[in-house]
C-alpha cells in the first residue's frame, strides 16, 4: 500500500493528451522524488509545455493521474505578469495569493536575482530579461516543496543565468523537488535525471555530475 510519507511531491502515472486529434503524451509516467532536480527536454513542439501545464493542474490530462503534495511554485514560459503594476505590487499581490506572513524571502531573491533596484518599476518598462526574472520570483517566494519552471531563466544574462543554478541546487539541497524545461545542452550536467520526451513518452537516464 502506497502511504503519503513515501509518496514523492509529485507523481504522474499514464497521462495522455492531445489536441484536436492529434496525439502530443501517450502515457507519461513520472516521480519526482524530495531533493531531486529533473531536467525535462526534447525538440519544439514535443510536449513539454503542455507536460508542465498538466503536473502543475492547470491542464487538464485526457487520461492517466497526476498527485502533488504540499505547495507548488510554477514558472510558466510566458510571464503572467501586469504591465501597470511595479513590481513591489506583484510581490504584495502574491503575498496576499500565498498568505506569507512577511516578504522576506522574496526579499532574499530579490537580491540573488538582482532585482533589487526596480522595486518601483511598472512591469511593462521592465526588459524582457528582467520580467523574467520576477516570474521566477513570484514561482519562488513562498518557498513551495514542488517547483514546476519552464524554460525559467529566457533572458537572463550569463551571471544571472549562473546564480539560477546556484539557486535551484541549494533548494534541492534542502529536499525540493524541482522540475526544469530546458533546451539548453551547458546546463544538463546540473541535472540528477534527465527525462527526454519523444513521441509522447519520457525517457530517462541519470545525469553525470
Ligand atoms: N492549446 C493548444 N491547442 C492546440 N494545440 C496545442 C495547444 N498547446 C500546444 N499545442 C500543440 O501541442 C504540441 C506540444 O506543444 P508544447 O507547447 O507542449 O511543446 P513544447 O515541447 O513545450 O515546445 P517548445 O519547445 O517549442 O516550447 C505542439 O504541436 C503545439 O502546437
Amino acid at each position: 500500500m502506497t502511504t503519503t510519507r513515501h509518496r514523492p511531491p509529485l507523481r504522474i502515472r499514464g497521462v495522455c493528451k492531445g489536441y484536436g486529434g492529434r496525439q502530443v503524451l501517450r502515457g507519461v509516467d513520472l516521480d519526482v522524488p524530495a531533493g531531486t532536480l529533473v531536467g525535462v527536454v526534447g525538440e519544439n513542439g514535443a510536449g513539454k509545455s503542455t507536460l508542465l501545464r498538466i503536473a502543475v493542474g492547470q491542464l487538464a490530462p485526457d487520461s492517466g493521474t497526476v498527485t502533488r503534495t504540499g505547495a507548488v511554485g510554477y514558472c510558466p514560459q510566458r510571464a503572467v505578469l501586469n504591465d501597470g503594476f511595479t513590481v513591489g505590487q506583484h510581490l504584495r499581490l502574491f503575498q496576499m495569493a500565498y498568505r506569507l506572513p512577511t516578504l522576506e524571502r522574496a526579499g532574499e531573491l530579490m537580491e540573488v536575482l538582482a532585482l533589487t533596484g526596480c522595486r518601483r518599476q511598472p512591469v511593462g518598462e521592465l526588459s524582457g530579461g528582467t520580467q523574467q526574472k520576477l516570474n521566477l520570483l513570484i514561482a519562488l517566494m513562498h518557498d513551495p516543496q514542488l517547483l514546476v519552471l519552464d524554460e525559467p531563466y529566457q533572458g537572463f544574462d550569463w551571471d544571472t543565468h549562473q546564480r539560477f543554478w546556484t539557486l535551484a541546487a541549494g533548494l534541492r539541497d534542502r529536499g525540493r523537488s524541482i522540475i526544469v524545461v530546458s533546451h539548453l545542452l551547458h546546463d544538463l550536467h546540473h541535472f540528477d535525471v534527465i527525462a527526454q520526451l519523444r513521441q509522447g513518452r519520457l525517457h530517462f537516464e541519470e545525469a553525470d555530475r
